[in-house]
Formats: C-alpha cells, structure tokens, sequence
C-alpha cells in the first residue's frame, strides 16, 4: 500500500505526477492559503505533509498523529518547533540551494532600485514628470565599487557576494558565526564584526535566518552605526530587523533608505509607515518568485517527502533550530 499524504498548495503537472507515483494523496487545488481548520481535517490520517510554509506547535501535531514528515516548499523554517517534532518522530524538510540564485538576483534588484530610486524614476517618467529629475534627491548612490556588508554570509549571502564582487566591483565584507574562507577566496571576501560590518558599509544585507538570536539583530543601536547615507536591504525575515527602530532611523535621516522584501507582519499592513517612504522600496516577500525557482522547489519538496514516507532518507532535513514558533 502507499503511503498517505496531502499537498497543501496547487503544484505542476510534473510534480503531482512525481508525488502520484510514489504516494496516495489529496491535494489543495485553490489559490488562497489553505485554512486551519481544513489543514488540520486533512493531516488526520496522513504519512507526509507537503506545504509551504506550516505552524508545527502542540495544537498541530494533535491533528495529525501518523504523520513522519512535514516537507516546507521554502528555505526558512522558523514556524517549524524542532524540538516538538523530534520528540513526536516527525522530520522536517526545506528547500535550500534551488533558489539561491534567483533570490540573490531579487536582491540585488532591491540594492539598484534602492540606490538608483528606479521605482520612483519610473512612476514620474510614466507621469510626464521629466522635470523633477532636476531634484537633487536623484543625485543618487553608487552601487559600483560601494560596500556591501552582509549579515548572514550563507548559500544567499554567497551568491549576493559574487555578484556584488564580480560583476560590480564591490568591496564586501561579512558577519557570520563561522568564517567562510572558501567565499572569501573566491570573491576576496573579508570577515569583520557586527559594528565594523554596519559602520563600514554603505550597503547592509541582512540574511540571516530567524532564530532566537537574530529576532531584533538589528535595532536602534545597530542603525545608529551605519553610515548616514547607507541602504539596508533585507530579504531575511522581518523579525529580524526592528522595524519601529528603521521606521525611526528612516525618519530621522539616521540612515539613507531601505530596500525591503520582508516585513514583521506580512502582508504588509496598509498603514504601515514603511510604504510612505520615498527613500523605501519594497517588494512583497517575492525572492524566490521565479517560474523556474517555483517549480525547482516545489520538486525538491516533493522528492523529501516522498523519501521521508517512504522510509528513504531525504536530502535536505532542518537543522535543529532555536525556533520561533
Ligand atoms: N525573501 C525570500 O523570498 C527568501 C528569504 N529567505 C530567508 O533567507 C534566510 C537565509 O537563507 P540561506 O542563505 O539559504 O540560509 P543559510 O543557512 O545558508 O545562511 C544563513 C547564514 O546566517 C548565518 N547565521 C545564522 N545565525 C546567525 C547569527 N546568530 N549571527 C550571525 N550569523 C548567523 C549562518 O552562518 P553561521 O551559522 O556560521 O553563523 C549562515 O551563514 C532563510 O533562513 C530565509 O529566512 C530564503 C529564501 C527566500
Ligand atoms: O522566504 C522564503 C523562503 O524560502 O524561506
């Protein structure tokens, strides 16, 4: 017999196929998120949960007490409770590698409409309004041979190096727990301090993952180091920037701008000050939002679940996480 499972979100023919292979399974078809109470209905009696992003917590292993293997469709695994799931024999599997590239390009998207204010030269271009190209306000940043500090120099951070490196002439320079003297020789990276890191740069990426260590990494004291004209990019998660203290810096001129794909609330509230601000530019969480990209995670999931229930052993199992559930 094979074994049950429920996909939580529409996928491509090739990946259902790939799925219907090896398992039964019920899948989600509609576009909107599924809702709680018909998740939990559906985890009821499954092996393996495919879905992109879950809230594994005591309520939710409650639904589902047969269930091996929670298979995310993304890289961050914050909503995952490690802890909980190894105590119930529950693994949990995540998307790393497949979409580094792309979101290195997002980002880097995020540093050139930031410094080189593309978003706001497109709407007055589009408005007839040629003439307010004479403010001084797009007198803009150089985002060639700048500094690009990076926070958090994992498979992301790499990428985003090389192309900062390679294809702008870039100094970059790093925060991380451990050294990476591969990346630095590649790329002539150099590891410094968090101060050092945020006073030298002109460019912060934050690219951490959200854990208990990095919730607020970024705060009041740490925006006060930065350069006055610098951009802070993150394309982590929210959490891991204080946004009451950005929103404050960004008012008080303590920092130049931000370029922003993430937020402490997601979607992004309407009033949120963020988005009144011209020296902002914000995307909705769209890193990895590539036909390729999407396809190429949503197989990979599909290949740890289908290892996790069938008592193979999936390539990309979480780390144990300090989570924040
Ligand atoms: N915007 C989007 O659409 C996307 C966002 N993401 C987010 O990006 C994050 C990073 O992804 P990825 O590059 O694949 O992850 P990696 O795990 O490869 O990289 C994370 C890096 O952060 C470092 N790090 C972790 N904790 C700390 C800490 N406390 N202080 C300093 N450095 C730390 C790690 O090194 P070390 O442990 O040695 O310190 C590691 O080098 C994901 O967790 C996810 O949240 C990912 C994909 C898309
Ligand atoms: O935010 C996206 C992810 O894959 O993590």
């Amino acid at each position: 017999m094979k074994p049950k499972v429920y996909i939580a979100k529409p996928v491509s023919q090739q990946v259902e196929n790939y799925i219907a292979e090896h398992c039964d399974y019920k899948i989600w078809r509609e576009k909107e998120d599924i809702p709680k109470e018909i998740l939990y209905k559906e985890i009821q009696d499954v092996q393996g949960l495919m879905i992109p992003k879950a809230k594994v917590n005591e309520d939710f292993i409650k639904n589902a007490p047969q269930l091996k293997v929670v298979s995310h469709i993304s890289v961050g695994y914050e909503t995952l409770d490690t802890d909980l799931m190894e105590q119930n024999g529950i693994v949990g599997t995540h998307t790393p590698y497949v979409l580094d590239d792309t979101v290195a390009d997002l980002i880097f998207g995020l540093i050139l409409s930031s410094s080189r204010r593309l978003s706001q030269l497109d709407r007055y271009v589009k408005n007839g309004e040629w003439n307010k190209l004479d403010d001084p306000f797009f007198l803009s940043k150089d985002v060639h041979h700048a500094t690009l500090g990076i926070i958090g120099m994992g498979r992301i951070g790499e990428q985003v190096a090389k192309r900062a490196s390679l294809g702008f002439d870039m100094d970059v320079i790093y925060y991380n727990r451990s050294a990476r003297p591969e990346a630095e020789e590649k790329y002539g990276l150099e590891k410094k301090e968090l101060e050092q890191v945020l006073q030298e740069s002109d460019f912060v990426l934050t690219m951490v993952p959200l854990t208990d260590e990095t919730h607020h990494l970024i705060g009041k004291e740490e925006l006060k180091l930065m350069k006055k004209d610098a951009i802070l990019i993150n394309a982590s998660r929210g959490k891991v920037v204080n946004e009451q203290a950005l929103i404050q810096a960004l008012h008080d001129g303590e920092i130049g701008g931000a370029g922003l794909d993430v937020y402490e609330t997601e979607p992004v509230e309407a009033t949120n000050p963020l988005l009144q601000m011209e020296n902002v530019v914000t995307t909705p969480h769209i890193g990895s939002a590539t036909a390729n990209a999407r396809e190429a995670m949503a197989m990979k999931a599909a290949e740890n679940l289908v290892a996790g229930v069938t008592g193979g052993k999936p390539e990309n199992v979480v780390k144990e996480l300090k989570h924040l559930v």
